[in-house]
């Protein structure tokens, strides 16, 4: 089977974009574990499906699947790079879309600049929607990890995050406890794993383990995570720049109850078509 398939990426957090409405295909675990696989498949962090809406009033369903095979609820990066998309490809000439998510619908607008911004829909910080094993929803929570104890930040962006600042991202621990954080009994769904550097009152570096990818360049929801567990933590004051290993993103929140609003380039990298090997299993 031939897949066609374009190569995208926002801020070096890579993707392979299939379009789902001219060709009928969705991956399964394993086909999607071989398109991401940098030496045997394309190569990337994620899988953006580009379908059809099944809800009125929005304009495309966006379906997002790690590395590690896993469908997941929402990707930051990949939402801008879903309208630049779109817009390459002829689907639709709008400049702002609603777009449907497992987790429910975003707004990204293409600006003049050619930047993308997407209205990420509002942070919930209950512990159950997480979800997070605790009986508190405290802005600060310790979470023991082997032999160390770092306090986190729990957001859901749609998707899970456990935010902890760091004293330097440089040197910051991301290898050996990122995934140890990400598996962490406390998150039965796993975890996204934000390390963050405060610069200043409206700039942090940031780096994220992700659930089902690793370590990646950069990460959206975990720059939208960050910047609103910084404001809630009284550290940061909106709008945020959020410097990751790839690049720059800003981010705006008005405090709750608001969207988050994230900024940032998305950029087609080439299209090509891959032979899916049939003996993949399920
Ligand atoms: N890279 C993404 C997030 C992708 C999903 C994440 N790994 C998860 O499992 O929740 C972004 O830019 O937000």
């Amino acid at each position: 089977m031939k897949i066609r398939f374009t190569k995208m990426h926002g801020l070096g957090n890579d993707f392979v974009v299939l379009d789902a409405i001219h060709q009928s295909f969705v991956p399964t675990p394993a086909q999607a574990r071989f398109l991401a696989d940098r030496h045997f498949g394309v190569g990337c962090d994620q899988i953006l499906i580009v379908e059809e809406p099944s809800q009125a009033g929005t304009d495309f369903r966006y379906r997002i699947f790690n590395a590690d095979g896993g469908e997941v609820e929402q990707c930051g990066n990949g939402a801008r790079c879903f309208v630049r998309f779109v817009h390459d490809h002829g689907l639709t000439d709008k400049p702002e879309i609603r777009v449907e998510t497992r987790s429910g619908i975003i707004s990204p607008r293409l600006e003049a600049s050619g930047e993308v911004t997407v209205d990420m829909g509002e942070p919930r910080f209950a512990a159950a929607d997480i979800p997070f094993d605790s009986d508190s929803d405290a802005v600060i929570q310790p979470l023991q990890v082997d032999d160390a104890i770092f306090d986190i930040s729990v957001v859901s962006m749609g998707n899970p995050h456990a935010v902890q600042v760091v004293d330097d991202v440089g040197t910051a621990p991301v290898g050996r406890y990122g995934p140890l954080i990400e598996n962490h009994r406390r998150f039965p769904r796993r975890v996204n794993a934000g390390f963050m550097q405060i610069v200043d009152r409206h700039a942090i570096r940031l780096r994220v383990h992700e659930r089902g990818a690793g370590e990646t360049l950069a990460c959206g929801t975990g720059a939208c995570a960050a910047a609103v567990a910084g404001i809630r933590r009284g550290l940061l004051d909106s709008p945020v720049r959020v410097a990751t290993r790839g690049g720059e993103l800003t981010i705006a929140w008005a405090g709750y109850g608001q969207p988050v609003l994230m900024t940032g380039p998305a950029v087609r990298v080439f299209e090509g078509e891959i032979d899916l090997p049939s003996q993949l299993e399920p």
